[in-house]
């Protein structure tokens, strides 16, 4: 055998065979000690960082696997239409979850408290303002004396606001009222709220621990509108159950975030120095939400997984969507039946017709063509209040005719414009199922989801999804 060079290939054999020598070490023949020691040292550091590798690639296959195992769901729906949900899985299959958030909840509620206050004292300025203004005012001294005694008002509930901004430096710091507060999702808001209030900061968060629990006392109370809340109960109370004041209230009609008339309705247990909120205040309390937020539950009782991904309605946000169709196997859509309302970041666009649009490209995408749609019409009591107070809904949707104007009829209608566009724009065929709810009833909720829960496990097992 020749080489290409002419010469045979035995002249270019090395002299020894290395097949036949001891393991290679990576050691050089001239290598000092320290250099040896370093060579052990990185040779140990790259077993170590491989052997992690391994384990993270390990870990990611089980989550992978597990994630596959589970029942995913997404809910959607317009800003404001009751995506409350994961509070009412957890509430129902994670109780101890749910359980650990509820001081979080406490603050949340006591923010809707005081955005309701600044709406209501808003509310009352511009009345006293434009009609002691009035130049046809017979005693202007007269007129002037609500006004004074609203700015009295506001000065006693300053301690409040104090604490409002506080509260605002570290859940959404570009907002300067808690109205349009909007956090970003994830646990971090809770976690940092959770710092601040908890009556017993760890001595990790304390910065000093020498830090005498007096000082720790009064920095928890620059983040805690308790004391304040109870300290100004009786004139919150006045305020709110003057007739004058509700009359003003129903004549100009503020926006009144979430369900702060419910909390403000039971303001003596609210404004409490041992105020606790019920399950019912939880699920009530408006916390605005930008971004897109996975929950992942573990049945306590049970061994189901749940995947469920909550995200921000408005429409702004409506783009980052998309990237949570892939995998998803079912979507809560709610769609509150607001036949009256217009979208808070729209005021050109009725809410009704946003929610059909909005479940009509739903229904129409691709990606989703197989993915199992409920559709919740919710808050039920909204629209019996509504309708009791006489509100027209022909006004609204002219095509509504002469239907009757109560909530069978009206939920009847609605149900077959959201069942037509599931028909006409659904890729492939799949099952219409609608239900009427209402977050406030949380029984019924509950037996609700555990349906809901139970027939997607049921549709998934089918399907071969899950093992
Ligand atoms: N009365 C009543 N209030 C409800 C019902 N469902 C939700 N709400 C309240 O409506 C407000 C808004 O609900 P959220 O669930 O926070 O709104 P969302 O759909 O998550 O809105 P974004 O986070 O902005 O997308 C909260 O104060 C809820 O308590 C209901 O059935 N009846
Ligand atoms: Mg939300």
């Amino acid at each position: 055998m020749r080489s290409r060079e002419g010469g045979t290939l035995t002249q270019y054999a090395p002299s020894v065979n290395p097949f036949q020598q001891p393991r290679w070490s990576g050691a050089s023949p001239d290598e000092t000690e320290e250099e040896a020691h370093a060579r052990v040292l990185a040779m140990q550091q790259a077993v170590k960082t491989s052997k992690e590798i391994d384990a993270w690639l390990l870990e990611g296959k089980k989550a992978f696997e597990r994630r596959k195992k589970a029942v995913k769901i997404l809910l959607l729906g317009q800003s404001e239409s009751g995506k409350v949900r994961p509070s009412y899985f957890q509430l129902a299959f994670a109780p101890s979850h749910f359980e650990r958030e509820r001081s979080v909840w406490r603050i949340v509620v006591q923010l809707n408290v005081i955005g309701c206050m600044k709406t209501v004292l808003d509310a009352l300025q511009d009345e006293y303002e434009t009609n002691g203004t009035h130049p046809s005012n017979p005693i202007e001294e007269t007129s002037k004396a609500p006004l004074r005694a609203l700015r009295r008002l506001r000065l006693s509930l300053s301690p409040l606001f104090f604490i409002e901004s506080n509260l605002l430096k570290i859940l959404a710091p570009e907002c300067d009222d808690c109205r349009n507060m909007t956090v970003r999702a994830g646990a971090g808001w809770k976690a940092l709220l959770q710092a601040k209030t908890s009556p017993f900061i760890p001595s990790s968060a304390k910065g000093s621990s020498t830090r005498p629990s007096s000082v720790q006392g009064l920095i928890r109370q620059e983040y805690d509108p308790t004391s304040v809340l109870a300290a100004q109960r009786s004139d919150i109370v006045a305020l709110w159950k003057d007739p004058e004041v509700q009359e003003i209230l129903t004549r100009r009609r503020p926006r009144l975030i979430g369900s702060s008339s419910y909390f403000m309705n039971d303001i003596e247990r609210i404004a409490n120095l041992d105020y606790v909120p019920t399950d019912s205040d939880i699920i009530r309390a408006r916390m605005k939400t930008m971004g897109v937020e996975e929950h992942h539950f573990i049945m306590e009782k049970g061994t189901s997984e749940f995947y469920i991904t909550d995200v921000g309605g408005t429409r702004s946000q409506r783009a980052t969507w998309a990237p949570f169709f892939d995998d998803v196997q079912c979507i809560l859509f709610l769609a509150p039946l607001a036949f009256d309302e217009v979208l808070e970041e729209d005021s050109k666009v009725n809410r009704l017709e946003d929610s059909l649009y909005l479940w009509r490209d739903i229904c129409a995408n691709k990606l989703l063509a197989k993915c199992h749609l409920i559709l919740f019409f919710n808050k039920r009591d909204v629209l019996q209040a509504t309708l009791a107070r006489g509100v027209q809904v022909k006004k609204y949707v002219p095509t509504y005719g002469d239907n009757a104007n109560d909530v069978t009829a009206v939920t009847k209608y609605f149900r077959e414009k959201f069942k037509y566009y599931h028909k006409k724009t659904s890729i492939q065929s799949r099952p219409f199922m609608c239900h009427e709810t209402s977050a406030i009833d949380i029984k019924s909720m509950s037996v609700l989801l555990t349906g809901v829960r139970e027939s997607i496990l049921r549709q998934s097992l089918r399907e071969g999804d899950i093992m």
